[in-house]
């Protein structure tokens, strides 16, 4: 029997058909966490099981302005395929879009017929078989914050937060979010199957928060994954911009991808909970705090991930920069929530929310098994409001300085591996490099009229 007539595909087909499915959405995240995806016709679903969905590898390396980033395997290798296998597991019908469903897709090399060296998700999956060699299952609960901008004709822009409230700080309800998008939003991704838990407005006008809960570790990142493109793809529906970039306006807070993280022992139990330890945490959750803070410079480069991300950063911004941790302290970079018990965990801060969720799960996890392998002890914790940079180390300031940490960080990196950290470096240092050359408006308004 071929991969065609499988049982299994067969029934999917069926039950898509029986439920008025024509088209699945597959998408997968390339390298930086876009959602690269090709809508199938239910009748070529099988072929596309099969064969998989023939994409140019160049594909992972081309930026948003169109260049094509040589990278090894891509570019110099006469851009070659890679390919996209839908992963069936991971159907669920569009609640926006009728007759629509979609899934994820597994990224295959087809010279190797492994996983593609550059996919996020293989990726966090080999970091969560290191976790697995050392008896921990890894459980992470996302917290991804954006902002929903609508159309400004007529501004440079050409989008404005929507709308412009202040104050409105852990609030829901029609006086911040006069259009409802919060509660819309809420109840079409429960639809979506992404397990949001709760949801209210931030700081700064048109700026949201939503919880997701917590799962097992590639679980939880597919499901941020998921969140973050159908957050886009429902503020287009309405046509307004929903974007995760960290620091979009200077004169606003910036958006955070918070990170809960414990880990399940063998018997299931929380392995960071421990009512006879310091703090009330096990050992390995103190050396898991020892090691994020250890590789924090490097795993930067891939929790803030863009040139933009490091504006995100500064006093008073409840977005750490500052190398520490503390007791239920939010100016803290890896927070310990008060709950212990089944509910013991950490809370790291660092990330934005435009790091790619499989990324920063996977730099997170290593980083974390890192610091348990080698039983560190993290430093005294963090009394009270701290943005003191006399006490604590500070995280490198740029993008560039973050990848040279990465590169020099040779345990994450091996961790991590080498031709994932060589794409990653060489695409990002790109980016640094574009980002450099290009001229901005407040360089020209600075000097072009004095000098
Ligand atoms: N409510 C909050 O914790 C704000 C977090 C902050 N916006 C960040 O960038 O991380």
């Amino acid at each position: 029997m071929s991969a065609h007539d499988s049982p299994d595909i067969r029934r999917h087909v069926e039950r898509l058909t029986a439920d008025g499915i024509d088209v699945v959405r597959v998408i997968y995240p390339d390298l930086i966490g876009t959602d690269r995806a090709r809508d199938v016709l239910v009748d070529h679903l099988p072929s596309a099981c099969a064969h998989g969905l023939a994409f140019c590898r160049a594909v992972y390396h081309t930026t948003p302005q169109g260049d094509v980033v040589p990278v090894a395997g891509g570019l110099d290798a006469g851009l070659p395929d890679v390919c996209v296998r839908p992963d069936l597991s991971t159907l669920s019908a569009l609640p926006w879009e009728p007759g629509v469903a979609t899934c994820l897709g597994e990224v295959t090399d087809p010279a190797t017929s492994g996983p593609a060296a550059e996919s996020p998700r293989d990726l966090l999956r080999a970091v969560l078989d290191r976790c697995a060699a050392q008896g921990l299952r890894p459980v992470v609960g996302p917290e991804l914050e954006y902002f929903l901008l609508e159309p400004a004709p007529g501004t440079s822009a050409g989008w404005r937060r929507a709308p412009e409230v202040t104050g409105a700080v852990y609030t829901a309800g029609l006086r911040a979010d006069p259009g409802n998008h919060l509660l819309r939003t809420l109840r079409l991704l429960r639809d979506l199957g992404l397990g949001v838990i709760t949801g209210n407005h931030e700081f700064d006008g048109g700026q949201y928060e939503i919880n997701l809960t917590h799962s097992e570790a590639l679980d939880a990142a597919d499901r941020a994954f998921r969140f973050k493109a159908a957050v886009k793809e429902l503020a287009r529906k309405e046509g307004n911009l929903a974007t995760f970039m960290a620091k979009p306006f200077g004169d606003a807070g910036g958006s955070g991808f918070h990170l809960h993280l414990s880990c399940q022992d063998e018997e299931g139990d929380n392995a960071f909970d421990d009512p006879a330890g310091a703090h009330g945490l096990s050992a390995a959750a103190r050396h898991a705090v020892a090691g994020i803070l250890a590789h924090a410079p490097a795993l930067a480069a891939l929790a803030n991930p863009t040139v933009n991300s490091y504006k995100r950063f500064g006093p008073d911004t409840l977005a750490p920069w500052l190398i520490d941790w503390g007791l239920d302290n939010r100016s803290a970079m890896v927070r310990v929530p008060p709950e212990r018990g089944s509910g013991a965990r950490l809370e790291l801060r660092l990330g934005d929310a435009s790091a790619n969720p499989y990324l920063l799960i996977a730099g997170t996890l290593a980083a974390a098994l890192l610091g348990i392998q080698a039983g560190e002890e993290p430093p005294v914790p963090l009394e009270g409001y701290g943005y003191d940079t006399a006490r604590s180390a500070v995280l490198p300031m740029d993008l560039s300085a973050a990848l040279d940490a990465l590169e020099a960080d040779a345990p994450l990196a091996e961790l991590l591996g080498k031709d994932f950290t060589t794409s990653y470096l060489t695409y990002k240092r790109n980016e640094v490099e574009r980002f450099q050359r290009h001229v901005t408006d407040w360089e020209f308004t600075e000097y072009a009229y004095h000098l």
